[in-house]
């Protein structure tokens, strides 16, 4: 994709007791899109929220909820997050036997669909749904939690997904350790789409939270455009 970066704050590090309220002041901010990540205690070792909860913050924003599912069996649940109003949805590759149909199933409830790759998956799995896809999410840390250290084997593959999408209109997201000193690298390598979540609610204020959002995106955005 061409153009600015757009940045997704993941809540997962935001106050939960507080969770409508700092949807809202996160995109006062400059979010972009809001990152929700479900997690089941099964395919990742943690359990986060659901589509109930999802649901009960969608009206704070009319901002693109992108949807990080973590949880497997992923399929039968797709349409309660389309329902929750998700507009994104993004499933494993690693968490569904049948990639393909999944994706299929997310477009039918009327989503953008995203496969989600780990670390370790290397990128020939979307070779075959390229055409079923809106956006590639390259895990850059393990799933299961915030605060982890970015893994910079994972640009290389980055640049590899860019050349395999060509020209199609295939968003290439990043998720885990996204700082100020590590989105340049990704975004250099073609990642459009930036998740952070302890490098943007670090601080704990609106304030903090402008200026996390603004230190990402202007280095990212220059680097992109040295790339370009
Ligand atoms: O999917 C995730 C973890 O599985 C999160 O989106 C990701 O870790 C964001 O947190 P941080 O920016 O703190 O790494
Ligand atoms: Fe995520």
């Amino acid at each position: 994709m061409n153009g600015k970066t757009i940045i997704a704050p993941s809540v997962l590090s935001a106050d939960f007791s507080r969770l409508g309220d700092e949807v809202e002041a996160v995109c006062r901010a400059g979010a972009d899109w809001i990152h929700l990540d479900v997690m089941d205690g099964h395919f990742v070792p943690n359990i986060t929220f659901g589509p109930p909860v999802i649901k009960a913050i969608r009206d704070r924003t009319k901002k693109v909820f992108d949807c990080h599912l973590m949880i497997a069996p992923v399929a039968p649940y797709i349409g309660a997050f389309a329902c929750a109003g998700c507009d994104i949805i993004t499933v494993h590759v690693e968490a569904t036997t049948h990639l393909d149909r999944s994706l299929q199933a997310i477009r039918d409830v009327g989503c953008k669909a995203g496969v989600s790759l780990n670390p370790s998956t290397p990128e020939s799995v979307i070779e075959y749904v390229l055409d079923r896809l809106d956006l590639v999410l390259l895990m850059t840390v393990n799933p299961g939690f915030g605060g982890q250290a970015f893994i910079p084997a994972v640009v290389d593959k980055v640049r590899r997904v860019k050349s395999m999408i060509g020209r199609r209109p295939i968003h290439i997201e990043i998720d885990g350790g996204v700082t100020q000193e590590t989105a340049p690298l990704v975004s250099a390598a073609g990642a459009d789409v930036l998740v952070a979540g302890s490098a943007i609610f670090k601080g704990g204020s609106e304030e903090a939270y402008a200026e996390n959002i603004a230190a990402i995106r202007t280095a990212s955005d220059g680097a992109m455009m040295r790339a370009a």
